[in-house]
Parts: structure tokens; sequence; C-alpha cells
């Protein structure tokens, strides 16, 4: 069985408070993007679950969220093992959620190859504990996101007469870090009523509440967010904790003269 797990981006994301666990209480909308990781599924008759890399440096651990992903339905189901081979072409440490989807989309891998019969609810339960992102990935439509990520709302939202162009500069950063220099702040307006107005209009309502404080420590990365309006964008921002800024064009341009400042992608139509 294969699987294309695409990335996502967050349009807006507002840090609204730090619980007493240590997570963050936020808001966004999450919209699906379309680079993929391709995920290839197969049982084995016999020995481990194993899993394999190829594409992306991405080193093989116990920990990726594949296995995580695995473990978690094989400790409560009866599950034979498999073989996972995951072809990673989502940048990691770019806040496009791509171990995330790997992990939503295993788990929706083996609720159709073991007819497990699990629903979109139980599968995003399942998902909310291997990570706040996960469960977008279940539905996989565009979503207003409130709680620490995890309370899901379908928002009527159609980006698909825009071109995106995506720019991952060379600065990994780690989400756990992104969330110790954030700021918590009460949002003033709700995103859903902001994503309403004209995406042109975006640039001065639509908030990435991590921008203030990585943009002092990686200059870099707000460099590229001035670079894409100069360019043309109708709107440009960080997704999720960074490091990968995205711009909206309404026209397919061409950005390769960008290239110095990081990978960019070709004009991607969502
Ligand atoms: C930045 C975003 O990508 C925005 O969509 C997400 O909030 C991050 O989600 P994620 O990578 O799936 O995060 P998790 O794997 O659940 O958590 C990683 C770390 O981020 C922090 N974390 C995450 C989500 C959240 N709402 N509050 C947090 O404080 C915690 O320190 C946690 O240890
Ligand atoms: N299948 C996987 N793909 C990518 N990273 C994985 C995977 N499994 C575990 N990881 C670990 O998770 C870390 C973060 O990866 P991921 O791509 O989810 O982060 P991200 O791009 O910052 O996304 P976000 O913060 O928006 O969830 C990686 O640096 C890696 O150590």
């Amino acid at each position: 069985m294969i699987s294309f797990a695409n990335a996502k981006i967050n349009l807006g994301l507002h840090i609204t408070r730090k619980r007493e666990d240590g997570y963050h209480e936020l808001e966004t909308i999450f919209y699906p993007f379309p680079l993929y990781d391709i995920l290839e599924l197969s049982r084995k008759e016999e020995g481990d679950t194993t899993m394999e890399i190829t594409g992306m440096d991405l080193e093989l651990a116990d920990d990726n969220l594949c296995f995580k992903a695995y473990r978690l339905l094989a400790a409560k189901y009866s599950l034979s093992p498999v073989h996972i081979h995951l072809h990673k072409q989502i940048p990691f440490g770019a806040g496009l959620g791509g171990g995330s989807s790997d992990a939503a989309f295993v788990l929706k891998m083996l609720n159709e190859e073991f007819a497990l019969g699990l629903s979109v609810e139980q599968l995003e339960a399942e998902a909310a504990t291997l990570g706040a992102d996960c469960p977008f990935f279940v539905q996989n439509t565009p979503m207003y996101a409130t709680g620490i990520g995890t309370d899901l709302r379908p928002i009527d939202l159609d980006l698909s007469d825009y071109y995106m162009v995506l720019v991952k500069p060379d600065v990994h950063v780690s989400t756990a870090e992104a969330y110790r220099q954030v700021r918590p702040q009460a949002a003033e307006h709700d995103l859903r009523e902001l994503v309403s107005l004209p995406v042109q209009d975006w640039k001065f309502y639509i908030k990435n509440n991590f921008e203030e404080g990585l943009f002092e420590q990686y200059p870099q990365i707000r460099e590229v967010k001035l670079a894409l309006y100069e360019a043309g964008a109708l709107y440009a921002s960080m997704s999720g904790s960074g490091s990968a800024v995205y711009g909206i064009f309404d026209e397919e341009v061409d950005l390769s003269e960008l290239s110095s400042m990081g990978e960019v992608s070709h004009p991607l139509k969502l």
C-alpha cells in the first residue's frame, strides 16, 4: 500500500496561553500543502516491524513517528509486523508538519490494511497522542484549530486560484525551542474572520506569533519574508515554528534568484 503524505502550512498562528503542563493554547488555520513524503507499507509474515528511509537525510531511529504510530495501534489491535519505506521529501525542522503527516498517514494505512474499522474521530484521538499537529492530517482539509492544535473545525477556505512559493532557509528550528521563546498573548480577532478578508489585506492582520522572537534569533528568516514581499507576494509568513516561509502570489512567479537564501520551491498551485 502506498500513500502520499502531504505537508501543511499555518495561516496565522496565535499563541494565546501557556498551560500548567507546559503545552501552549493556540489558534491557527491548517491548510494542506502540496509537498509529499511517500510511504509504502507492506505486511511481513514474521519478524519485527522494520523501516527504511530514502530521500532526504533523516536518520533512522526507534522514535521515528512512523514506528510510534505502528506501536500505538499494535498495542491495542492484533497487527502482523510490517515494513515501512519512507521516502522523505518534506524538509524537517521547517514547520511543515512532515513527521506528523507521516504518523497520521501510517495510522490511516494500518486502519485500512488491517480493516480495523477506526472512525475519523478515533483516528484523530490516536493521532493526538503522537503530536499536536497529527490529527489535522487525518481529514487533511482546511481546518480552524484551537486548544493545543488538536480541536479541529472545518473551514470553508479555497486558495486554489493562487500560487504558493516556499523558501526553506538553512536553519533548523526545534518546535520545543520555538515554544520556549514565545510570549503568549490574547488574540484580538478571530482568525476565521481575518481569512475572510481579501488575501492582499492579510499582511496587515494575520500574524504568526513565533516570528517576532525567531526573526531576532535568525535574521535570515526575516530576510526571506521581506524578499517574498519584494517579489510581489500578496501575503508571506513563516509556517508553524519555522524555518520555512511561504509566499502567496496571484501569478506564476520564478523566484530562483532567491536560491542564495535557501531552498526555493517551484510555484505550487494549492
Ligand atoms: C508549531 C505547530 O506546528 C503549529 O501547528 C505545532 O503547534 C507543533 O506541533 P507538533 O510539532 O506536533 O508538537 P508536539 O510534537 O506535540 O510537541 C513538541 C513540543 O512543542 C511544544 N508544544 C507543542 C504544541 C503546543 N500546542 N504547545 C507546545 O508547547 C511542547 O514543548 C512539545 O514538547
Ligand atoms: N517521519 C519523520 N519525519 C520527519 N521527522 C521525524 C519523523 N519522525 C521523527 N522525526 C523527528 O521530528 C523532528 C521534527 O520533524 P517535523 O518534520 O515533524 O518537524 P517540523 O517541520 O518542525 O514540523 P512541525 O513543528 O510543524 O510539526 C525531526 O527533526 C526528527 O528528529
